[in-house]
């Protein structure tokens, strides 16, 4: 080994770090540098340097944001922050001036680069070849000119727990004092802070688990130990300290297992947990924290698909549209009140077309990338995995309406069928999204459509339905009648469906219109288009008689016809007639100005043309 003038190396003296004594036997056997020469700068061009920078600002996302905040801190310590990216070269994004021009003759500057075999043994390099902080002082550095400084260096690692730089306070070791070892440990909370946003951008959209060491000395020591997880609790990704505290050798070996078995509580019990859990026993011998957060915060989640909540997009349902009584006034009202983002409510049996309405409005709601998901009430578990359903259909929501700037439609389908403990959790998210809008940061809010398939009072006062879950969804209400409601409508309906369903104008025999004019239609337009299209493939292209009605219905045909109400046979003669007013009056046995004033009084006309 060579000797030189100042101090002897670490190596010369035994030195206190196996690590240093090794690098300062490459610096003077492999690379054949000389300490008390001036140390030989490499310093990159300036086109280069704001490439890297931007490739490494780019990889941190928002945390590059905060660097120049942790330059002040640094700074205000006496030192000055060093960002470099793995190959060693100092980036320019640490805003803070180096507090010392001690920094700046020494070439500590940005572009300069670090790499041992130039620049001796240094703290850049330490933390990058134990991939752990280090410290390197004074006379610890390979050349002369750099042993005024004491460096405390970590790595930082990405979403996928690469190496991609590091951290650096350097300080002029004399003036730095007792301020230094503080900075070590500011530097290490930094990049684990750094860490855990790009894990958590990285993985965004996912259930995250937090892992902590109870009991642990350590400050801030868990912020990076996070875990992704998918729905059903296993493990997508994890960070280093996670693998580390869950005892694990790398984090790749925990991919793939379940948390259950890993840790030996499931998921449903954390999500129901409030705080952190306590992990005490198993397989692990010392005691740990575990803590899981939903995704319901605004990210961006590539890859991102909730499980189980069908998306019936932005299309209008694949059936001819009928004319349905007072639906255009409704739609109208309805319309300007969920372009204002107002929630609203449908009310209606079974099958009176509240999915149909909402789907309408929705596509008529001039936003034609907006997205529209559905949450069927009826398939949310009262569990912690319908909460987690929930809360992935609005994260989804959210999610697409901050990639395409249009707000999302969430509909709630069988509202009468949500328990009570995703009622509250679904309170919680809508009270979210209306008294807390700055949680959004301008992404806009879903629209909200409710479907409930009976008065909404009535399971109020039953204790099925929450009335403030109520009160946060009817913006405005809208109830669609049932079909017995309304007899013209009914019949209207009825000829309207036999035109779609046999492509012409096919009559409804007397007998057959009466039993269907009688028949309660408990499911609706559901029923009754099903019933039309069994009777139309009976009837191969002819008149639909009684006889091609299912039996429960063309049982009661001839009392039915007797007691047919006025309208049926009104509508009966004028369907029959092709809608010619005279000869439907003769049918009829009336005059034609009677038939006139008869189809005024009842508000009938010719099946209109389908809206659009
Ligand atoms: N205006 C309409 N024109 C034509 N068909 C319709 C119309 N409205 C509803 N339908 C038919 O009725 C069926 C039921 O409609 P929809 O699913 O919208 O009813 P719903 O009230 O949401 O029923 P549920 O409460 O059982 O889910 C649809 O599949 C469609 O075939």
């Amino acid at each position: 080994m060579r000797q030189h003038q100042d101090t002897t190396g670490p190596s010369a003296r035994n030195a206190p770090h196996p690590l240093l004594a090794a690098s300062w036997r490459r610096c003077e056997d492999r690379y054949h540098l000389v300490p008390d020469v001036l140390r030989p700068i490499l310093r990159y061009r300036q086109s280069e340097i704001r490439l890297r920078a931007e490739r490494f600002a780019d990889t941190l996302g928002d945390g590059a944001g905060h660097l120049g905040a942790l330059g002040n801190a640094v700074a205000g310590g006496g030192g000055a922050l060093l960002v470099s990216d793995v190959e060693q070269v100092l980036l320019p994004l640490s805003s803070a001036p180096p507090a010392d021009e001690a920094l700046v003759q020494r070439g500590i500057v940005p572009g300069s680069c670090w790499d041992e075999r130039i620049a001796g043994t240094n703290g850049i390099q330490m933390a990058l070849a134990s991939q752990g902080p280090f410290t390197v002082r004074g006379a610890e550095h390979f050349f002369v000119g750099l042993r005024q400084f004491i460096c405390c260096s970590v790595p930082l690692l990405d979403g996928d727990n690469r190496i991609i730089g590091t951290l650096t306070s350097a300080a002029v070791e004399q003036s730095a004092g007792a301020g230094q070892p503080l900075a070590a440990v500011v530097m290490q909370i930094a990049a684990r802070r750094l860490q855990a946003a790009m894990f958590r951008r990285r993985h965004a959209g996912r259930i995250m688990l937090s892992l902590a060491p109870l009991g642990s000395p350590e400050l801030d020591g868990a912020v990076n130990a996070l875990v992704a997880l998918d729905e059903t609790g296993r493990i997508l990704a994890a960070t280093r300290r996670a693998a580390r505290i869950a005892g694990s050798q790398r984090p790749d070996a925990m991919v793939g297992q379940d948390i259950a078995a890993l840790f030996g509580v499931g998921l449903d019990r954390l999500l129901d947990a409030p705080g952190w859990f306590a992990r005490s026993e198993g397989n692990h011998p010392s005691a740990i924290g575990l803590h899981v957060t939903l995704p319901i915060g605004i990210h961006a989640a590539p890859g991102f698909a909730p499980r189980a909540t069908p998306d019936a997009g932005a299309r209008m349902p694949p059936v001819p549209l009928l004319p349905r009584p007072g639906w255009t006034e409704a739609m109208a009202e309805t319309e300007a009140a969920f372009r204002q983002g107002l929630p609203v409510l449908l009310i209606g049996e079974t099958g009176t077309g509240k999915s149909v309405f909402a789907q309408t409005l929705h596509s008529r709601a001039r936003a034609p990338v907006a997205k529209l998901v559905t949450i069927d009430c009826a398939q949310i578990e009262p569990s912690a995995e319908g909460r987690l359903r929930i809360r992935l259909v609005f994260e989804h929501a959210l999610q697409t309406a901050r990639e395409t700037g249009a707000a999302s439609t969430v509909i709630l389908d069988h509202l009468e069928a949500l328990g009570a403990a995703p009622q509250g959790f679904l309170v919680e998210i809508l009270a979210m999204l209306e008294d807390q809008p700055e949680t959004l940061r301008g992404v806009p809010a879903p629209r909200i459509v409710a479907l409930c398939g009976r008065p909404p009072e009535a399971l109020i006062a039953a204790g099925v339905l929450r009335d403030d879950l109520l009160y946060r969804m009817q913006g405005t209400r809208v109830v669609l009648p049932a079909l017995r409601e309304d007899a013209v409508a009914l019949g209207e309906t009825l000829i309207r469906l036999a035109q779609d369903a046999a492509g012409w104008n096919v009559p409804i025999r007397e007998d057959a219109l009466a039993a269907l004019m009688a028949h309660a239609w408990p499911g609706n337009l559901r029923e009754a288009r099903r019933v039309i299209a069994l009777a139309c493939s009976r009837a191969h292209g002819g008149p639909i008689r009684l006889a091609h009605l299912p039996s429960y219905l063309s049982a009661c045909g001839a009392s039915a016809a007797a007691c047919a109400p006025p309208e049926a046979r009104i509508l009966h003669a004028l369907n029959a007639a092709g809608w010619n007013v005279s000869a439907a009056a003769r049918r009829l046995g009336i005059s034609r100005a009677t038939l006139h004033r008869k189809i005024r009084r009842l508000g009938l006309g010719r099946p209109g043309s389908r809206p659009s």
